[in-house]
């Protein structure tokens, strides 16, 4: 049975594993104020051989980018951090074999560090290889929440029928920060918070229990499926030093990113939640004493995921946020590049925000559904009402920020979030924060006050969750 984290003087380290980027907080357990904060891209995206739609990306690159926040996060800090929580992106799976997940090293006999070993590529919630058909020839869960493409459960029937022989290579499956926590730890069955358990479908939050017996009857390998724990329960103890951390620092078991960006921020029973990375939600706490419904309703685009001792959050949540953005950068970049220019990616945002704040309206429709929704995975991007004077950077950023707020008000329409006493949106998570122009169309488009918290994302939260266990 999992105890709770307690964590007295000292510091508190945060850590989210995203889509794009890791970030690592360290929060003052006393003062709980962010000291130290670094943040790396993992440029770990790989193309896949076994199909088009799979989206996949390689475990040793996202530690690689752990590596580089630990380094560069003060020495004498490090020394003195009593816990740690981990975050990270939710419904994707890594595979590995217990006992031989990772390698340790020691370097120059100062950073104990560890890498990836007999671990599979992380297949993640972007992955769109199980089709329509596809999902609906799987057993129906006894559970609220539907399951998609690239939740962990579907991605594992997936291999079941179209590569078994990959599955039984491996022992153990979580989403990448179970991973991380299994191996600091040193875990011999990988540990889950209903939180990420909920991500991959199958599993039923009233009780807080997978659908084993659905799943047993349908030949699934239930010996993968992690150990269910109380989110806010610890998983384990570093069982070595890493990167100064004393051995025996006890590690929380990992919590899902959006539940964490909205734990920095949420303080009011009226506040909303605007989270914008990788991917976006919009979400409201529901009340105390609400239940989720018995069975999904796989066309609506709210959904209702555990939170906290036992209570839940209305989520819209979309498949796309911030990649809408990086995908019109990379696409300008390609383009650049077919001139024989070179420019910086970060150049390039920086050039569109400035040009979209210089052209404050548009009459150009962009709808940015790229990656589909999953109450709607047909839905795709266009542009339309184009004209001759609209075609200009400032126009088209413009439009494309514009879509991505609008598609988020689709999916939770302000008069929703009027309904249920919401009266202020809190904006949280790096596109969003370094994006002047998501700020304003999510002022124009939802008719509440939006603000910006400092220090207000996923690591902040999860470090926050943990230090408030004492
Ligand atoms: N220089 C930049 N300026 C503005 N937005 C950026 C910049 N670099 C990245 N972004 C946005 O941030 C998003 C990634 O945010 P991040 O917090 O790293 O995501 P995640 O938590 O999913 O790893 C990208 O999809 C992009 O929209
Ligand atoms: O789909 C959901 C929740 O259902 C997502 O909100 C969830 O937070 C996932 O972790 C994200 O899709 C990935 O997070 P991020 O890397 O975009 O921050």
């Amino acid at each position: 049975m999992a105890a709770s984290l307690s964590c007295s003087a000292g510091f508190v380290l945060g850590m989210d594993l995203g889509t794009t980027s890791v970030k690592v907080v360290l929060l003052d357990a006393q003062s709980k104020t962010v000291t130290d904060s670094k943040s790396f891209p993992t440029n770990s995206d790989t193309s896949s051989t076994s199909d088009i739609h799979a989206k996949e990306q390689d475990p040793s690159l996202i530690i690689s980018a752990l590596d580089q926040c630990m380094g560069s996060l003060p020495k004498d800090k490090l020394k003195k951090v009593k816990c740690i929580g981990v975050c990270g992106q939710m419904h994707g799976i890594v595979l590995w074999k217990s006992k031989s997940g990772c390698e340790w090293l020691s370097e120059d006999h100062e950073i104990i560090r560890f890498i990836p070993k007999d671990v599979s590529q992380l297949i993640t919630w972007q992955d769109g290889r199980c089709s329509a058909d596809f999902l609906s020839s799987l057993p129906k869960p006894d559970s609220h929440l539907s399951v998609a493409t690239g939740f962990g459960c579907a991605t594992i029937f997936w291999y079941m029928k179209h590569r078994p022989e990959f599955l039984s290579g491996f022992s153990d499956a979580g989403t990448i920060q179970d991973y991380v926590v299994s191996m600091l730890c040193n875990l011999d069955k990988c540990v889950m918070t209903g939180q990420n358990a909920a991500s991959w479908g199958y599993f039923n939050t009233t009780t807080n229990k997978w659908n084993t017996q659905i799943l047993k009857d349908a030949c699934f390998p239930v010996q993968l499926l992690p150990v269910v724990v109380e989110s806010g329960a610890v998983a384990g103890h570093t069982s070595s030093e890493w990167y100064g951390i004393p051995a025996h620092t006890a590690v929380g078991a990992a919590l899902g990113d959006f539940q964490c960006s909205v734990y920095s921020c949420m303080t009011d029973k009226g506040d909303a939640v605007l989270n914008m990375s990788t991917s976006a939600q919009l979400t409201f706490s529901m009340p105390a004493e609400f239940t989720p419904p018995n069975s999904p309703d796989p066309l609506s685009p709210i959904a209702y995921f555990p939170y906290l001792h036992g209570s839940y959050l209305a989520v819209a949540a979309s498949l796309n946020g911030g990649n809408v953005m990086a995908t019109f950068v990379r696409m300008l970049d390609s383009w650049m590049k077919e001139f024989g220019l070179e420019v910086n990616e970060s150049r390039i945002y920086s050039q569109l925000i400035q040009s979209a704040l210089a052209q404050p309206n548009t009459d150009l429709t962009v709808t940015t559904a790229l990656l589909g929704e999953r109450h709607d995975p047909t839905s795709s991007a266009s542009v339309s009402q184009i004209s001759p004077s609209n075609l200009s950077l400032g126009h088209v950023t413009r439009a494309v920020c514009r879509g991505i707020i609008e598609n988020m008000a689709s999916m939770m329409p302000p008069q929703s979030l009027q309904a249920a006493g919401v009266r202020c949106i809190i904006g949280s998570g790096s596109a969003l924060s370094c994006n002047t122009v998501l700020q304003q169309e999510a002022e124009r488009v939802f008719t509440f006050p939006v603000v910006y918290g400092k220090d207000v994302d996923s690591a902040v939260g999860v470090a926050m969750v943990f230090n408030d266990q004492t």
